[in-house]
């Protein structure tokens, strides 16, 4: 089964908006959860544009299903992290002013940095994750890394798909086939949509988890959280 987690990051955008707490996104990250979505994913960045460092650890205690925290692990991520130990950490390797993320890890040139960073997290008891792009090397270092996951980045599947699907989904099946011969799990995530969840999911059916947001969350204004949720479910059957 692959599950949905939903990123609440963009209910936080709205709602620091205004500065108040409308709306509320505790209350939205529990009412996915009652919907069916079965994790929360959450990327906080240094300027908390969007997530803020008091959310996540408002969050921790009310979850139910499992908490996945992403982004760059700078001394106040890795500290965050540790003290609020979430399911699972995922590792994007993102500048502090970035608009978003734009690419997966060069896990060779990481190697020492990354390893280390899956020991301190593994001992802590937290699930790990690397976000990576399709080519077969930098997998292989995830896994020489000790990663117990990588995260495909999908943004290239997203942009090619409408005109070729095919072309589109195959380095990626070709990179599910690779992670899990070497004995990791697999998630996936970045522009999935409701567009293109299902055909990815139906070619990569053993998929672990996806995470998605700014699709999801913008669906929802039209067709509301519990429809939205309802119909991303359905693509991953
Ligand atoms: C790693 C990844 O692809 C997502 O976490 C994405 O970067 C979300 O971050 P923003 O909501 O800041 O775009
Ligand atoms: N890891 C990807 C994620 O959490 C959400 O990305 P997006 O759906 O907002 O592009």
């Amino acid at each position: 089964m692959t599950k949905l987690s939903v990123n609440i990051n963009k209910v936080a955008t709205l709602r620091n908006a205004r500065g108040g707490n409308n709306p509320d996104v505790i209350k939205v990250a529990l009412d996915c959860e009652a919907f069916g979505a079965e994790g929360i994913t959450v990327h906080p960045r240094p300027d908390e544009r969007h997530i803020r460092r008091s959310d996540v650890y408002a969050l921790r205690p009310l979850l139910t299903t499992e908490f996945n925290i992403e982004g760059y692990p700078s001394p106040e991520f890795i500290d965050l992290v540790l003290k609020v130990k979430p399911h699972q950490v995922t590792l994007v390797p993102d500048a502090p002013d970035q608009i978003t993320s734009n690419a997966g890890w060069d896990t060779k040139a990481n190697l020492s940095f990354l390893t280390e960073l899956m020991d301190t997290f593994g001992h802590a008891g937290i699930r790990t994750s690397i976000f990576v792009n399709t080519e077969r090397e930098m997998i292989e270092y995830a896994a020489k890394a000790g990663a117990d996951r990588v995260e495909l980045y999908t943004e290239p599947y997203a942009t090619l798909y409408p005109r070729n699907p095919e072309a589109a989904v195959a380095p990626f099946v070709e990179a599910a086939k690779v992670t899990r011969s070497l004995g990791m799990g697999l998630n996936a995530g970045h522009d999935l949509s409701l567009v293109n969840l299902k055909y990815m999911h139906d070619n990569i059916p053993w998929l672990d988890e996806v995470s998605i947001g700014h699709a999801l969350i913008s669906d929802a204004l039209y067709l509301g959280l519990k429809q939205t949720i309802e119909e991303y479910k359905n693509c991953l059957r």
